[in-house]
């Protein structure tokens, strides 16, 4: 599980989350979903010890990011974040190892490169592994970058708006991979999307945050009704089922 509690943000005078204070299911596949602005990038970046706690708790697991060591952290949750520089001198197979750091710390093994290979045919990687990233499609750098993320192999795994730049394919194809992740390796996968529709179809958790704050918890069916998307987005949709699962139309 993963426990936020009470947690706000200041960046400057500005207040940017207000006692954030959340509780996340293990194992599952988790949308945090909300308008521009919301904080959601601020919280993951909190979450992931890139920006310094100011206030409260965060804990996966038995870890608080407070006092958990550097290589304890990195083994524990993978992010991918949103502005992403990558060095394009580097091949595809190359920027996977660095997902390995925290293992091998310089000097891989037979096992990380069993793991690489694993994730390349995972993610169909194999027809981009000896490419330079500098000579990659937007969606391609997009596929490996989270390939990389996935090779970190951590219990915990935050994705900011993954599915930019993939097409409808890949998008599906990494929800599913993602899925799979969740329910058979137990990994819990917290991924930023502003495709609601994504987020009905593979979510088995959603959040809403919106202006530094979670308004609201629950299963798709549950959270993402026509008063909910009105609330955080000022949008009149019509809701449909689908199996069992909402999708949202834009009805204006
Ligand atoms: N370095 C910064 N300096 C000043 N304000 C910032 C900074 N970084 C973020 N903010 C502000 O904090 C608020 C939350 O930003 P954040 O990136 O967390 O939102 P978000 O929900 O991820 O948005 P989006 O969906 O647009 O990516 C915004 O109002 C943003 O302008």
């Amino acid at each position: 599980m993963i426990k936020i509690d009470n947690i706000s943000h200041h960046i400057g005078k500005q207040q940017i989350l207000h006692d954030v204070t959340v509780s996340l299911p293990s194992a599952q596949i988790i949308a945090l979903i909300g308008p521009n602005g919301a904080g959601k990038s601020t919280l993951f970046s909190v979450m992931a010890r890139l920006q310094p706690l100011q206030s409260g708790q965060v804990c996966f697991g038995e870890h608080d990011i407070a006092s958990c060591h550097a290589r304890t952290l990195s083994k524990t949750v993978a992010m991918l974040g949103q502005d992403n520089q990558v060095q394009g001198r580097l091949r595809v197979h190359e920027l996977l190892m660095f997902g390995r750091y925290p293992y091998h710390q310089g000097q891989p093994t037979t096992n990380d490169q069993q793991k690489v290979q694993e994730i390349i045919e995972r993610f169909e990687l194999e027809p981009l592994a000896e490419r330079f990233l500098s000579t990659l499609s937007g969606g391609q750098r997009q596929r490996v970058l989270i390939a990389m993320i996935v090779c970190q192999d951590t219990p915990y795994l935050l994705l900011d708006e993954p599915l930019n730049n993939l097409d409808m394919y890949h998008a599906g194809r990494l929800m599913r991979e993602l899925r799979e992740l969740s329910h058979s390796q137990q990994k819990t996968v917290v991924i930023v999307l502003h495709d609601i529709n994504q987020a009905a179809q593979f979510a088995d958790t959603v959040v809403t945050m919106k202006s530094g704050q979670v308004m609201a918890v629950g299963k798709p069916a549950d959270v993402l009704t026509k008063e909910t998307m009105k609330e955080l987005y000022n949008v009149d949709v019509t809701v449909l089922s689908h199996q069992g699962r909402p999708v949202i139309v834009d009805t204006v």
